[in-house]
């Protein structure tokens, strides 16, 4: 249902060009949960922004559940994002002056999925999913960083997206707080949600159904993490 197919992505600047991504492929089932990794400059981000819309390939296809995502004009592609995608960052990017429902309903009212009566309850119930529902009213500012991530996967799941990206969503989160989010995750995996995760966190790899590590843009392993 998602497909990287032959991706590349070249930056030109100052004469110079930067190849980020190389002959990329990748397919991800409905309900899989693939974790990226490799070091610094690698092209993890960039496999990331292809999948998720926020940049264009130079070459090959990106196809997420049926839409061709590399042939949608600029015009269709916030819009088809703002739908199909969810995107959880490692520095939680919220809206500072919202609080945690606001947050959370932003998504339903830019796109408009939802009737307008409903988006509040929804967003609501997303919190109580996340385990935060006494966080409802608070802003960003008054949360731990644990809280607030949890508000950012709310946000993220809020138009109920055929792909849910992660950028090292516990990066910036104490081994606690990433356990706990994590088994959020996992649940969310279990429950049928795709999600496609960036990360240099080993406790994160285990958990993944199937890691796909990066080396200077190209794909050097592949392999299916055994479980239990
Ligand atoms: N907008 C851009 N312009 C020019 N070069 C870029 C741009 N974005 C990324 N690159 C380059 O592409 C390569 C891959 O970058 P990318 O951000 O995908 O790596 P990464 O593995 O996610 O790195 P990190 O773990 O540090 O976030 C790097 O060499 C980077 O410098």
């Amino acid at each position: 249902m998602i497909r990287l197919a032959g991706a590349g992505k070249t930056y030109a600047g100052n004469g110079a060009t930067c190849t980020a991504l190389s002959g990329f492929s990748l397919q991800v089932a409905r309900g899989e949960f693939v974790a990226v990794t490799g070091q610094s400059g690698s092209g993890k981000s960039t496999v990331l922004n292809l999948l998720g819309g926020l940049d264009r390939p130079s070459t090959g296809e990106v196809w997420v559940d049926g839409q061709a995502v590399h042939a949608l004009p600029e015009r269709d592609l916030a819009r088809w994002r703002g739908r199909a995608v969810g995107i959880v960052f490692q520095f939680f990017q919220l809206m500072p002056s919202l609080t945690a429902v606001e947050n959370v309903m932003l998504p339903m009212d830019l796109a408009g999925c939802w009737p307008a009566r409903e988006r509040r309850g929804r967003a609501l119930a997303l919190l109580e999913r996340l385990d935060i529902p006494e966080q409802a009213d608070r802003l960003p500012g008054a949360m731990s960083g644990g809280q607030q991530q949890r508000v950012a996967v709310a946000r993220a799941l809020a138009n109920a997206p055929a792909l849910l990206l992660a950028d090292e969503p516990t990066g910036n989160l104490d081994t606690r707080n990433a356990a706990a989010l994590l088994d959020l995750l996992d649940e969310l995996v279990a429950d049928g949600q795709t999600l496609v995760m960036v990360t240099h966190d080993p406790a994160v790899l285990r958990r993944a159904h199937r890691t796909v590590t990066l080396v200077d843009g190209r794909m050097v392993d592949e392999r299916e993490v055994r479980h239990g």
